[in-house]
């Protein structure tokens, strides 16, 4: 398990684009037959990437947890960004596709995870938070999430979000997480951008060739800082930060948020004249 214990709102402002990314990102999410697990905190979110190629992984518990098994207190979002995989929770099993999501409810002693063939294999992206109680382990596949359609061609910012993993498909304690897929042609995401100190926010950006990169911008909205993103990592957004991107290229991105609600639209919005 790895740490990611992010700056203060103020220390953010000195740094170098290095420490930015050391403070604030989650570098590699994804390495063959191995589960990584970073502990944040960021309403203590644990942000954690499984590729299986060939063998089965087990979501492993851990001393920081101070639990039996992973999900004693907690509960998981999954969401899958590579071809079809399995999850199997306490002996019930879960296929899932490239953008199904699945919510695994506190209680949940044995979680392990599969590929259907390692050669194309999953990628299971997985947020975790504290969780108060425990609601049915559930699959939604993109299809049945809730969609939003927002922004326009000629502001660049044409995209679908994907509320999969919330209030309208499910009950969850504090997670709220789901997909935004930004068009083809379009370029941003989050425009205008927000923030919202009742919650925190991981993104998690793929979907791009490796060569392309996601400009995201975080800070206070009169020091914002931008942080040069990689595909398939990941970026911390303390309640005092936006969190907003522009990519040299379209790509999609899984956002998660956990904190005092679940109220996707409890935002303070801001307009481009508050950004400095
Ligand atoms: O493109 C967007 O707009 C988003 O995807 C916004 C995120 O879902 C978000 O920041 C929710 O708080
Ligand atoms: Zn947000």
């Amino acid at each position: 398990m790895k740490f990611l214990l992010t700056p203060d709102s103020n220390s953010y402002k000195r740094m170098t684009n290095a420490e930015l990314e050391d403070g604030f990102t989650i570098p590699e999410l994804f390495v063959v037959d191995e589960i990584t697990l970073t502990y944040t905190d960021v309403d203590r979110a644990v942000v954690s990437g499984v590729m299986p190629v060939s063998k089965t992984i087990d979501l492993p518990t851990h001393k920081e947890l101070a639990s039996a098994y992973f999900c004693e207190r907690r509960e998981v979002g999954v969401i899958n960004i590579g071809d079809e995989g399995v999850v199997t929770v306490d002996g019930e099993t879960f296929n899932m596709t490239n953008k199904d999501s699945l919510y695994i409810g506190r209680g949940s002693e044995k979680v392990s995870f599969a590929s259907k063939d390692g050669s194309t294999p999953a990628k299971f992206y997985l947020v975790s938070y504290p969780a108060h109680t425990a609601y049915p382990t559930k699959l939604v596949a993109q299809e049945n999430a809730n969609k939003l359609a927002l922004g326009e061609q000629d502001q660049s910012n044409k995209r679908t979000i994907y509320q999969s993993l919330c209030p309208k498909t499910l009950e969850s304690c504090q997670l709220v997480m789901g997909i935004t897929e930004i068009e083809s042609g379009n370029v941003w995401n989050t425009k205008p951008p927000h923030t919202h100190a009742r919650r925190t926010e991981v993104y998690m950006y793929f979907d791009m060739p490796s060569h392309e990169r996601v400009f995201h911008f975080m800070g206070e909205p009169s020091n914002v800082r931008a942080v040069v993103m990689k595909p398939e990592t990941a970026i911390a957004s303390p309640t005092w930060s936006i969190h907003s991107g522009v990519g040299s290229t379209n790509y999609t991105f899984i956002w998660a948020m956990g904190g005092e609600n679940q109220e996707f639209d409890d935002m303070d919005h801001l307009t481009l004249a508050d950004i400095s």
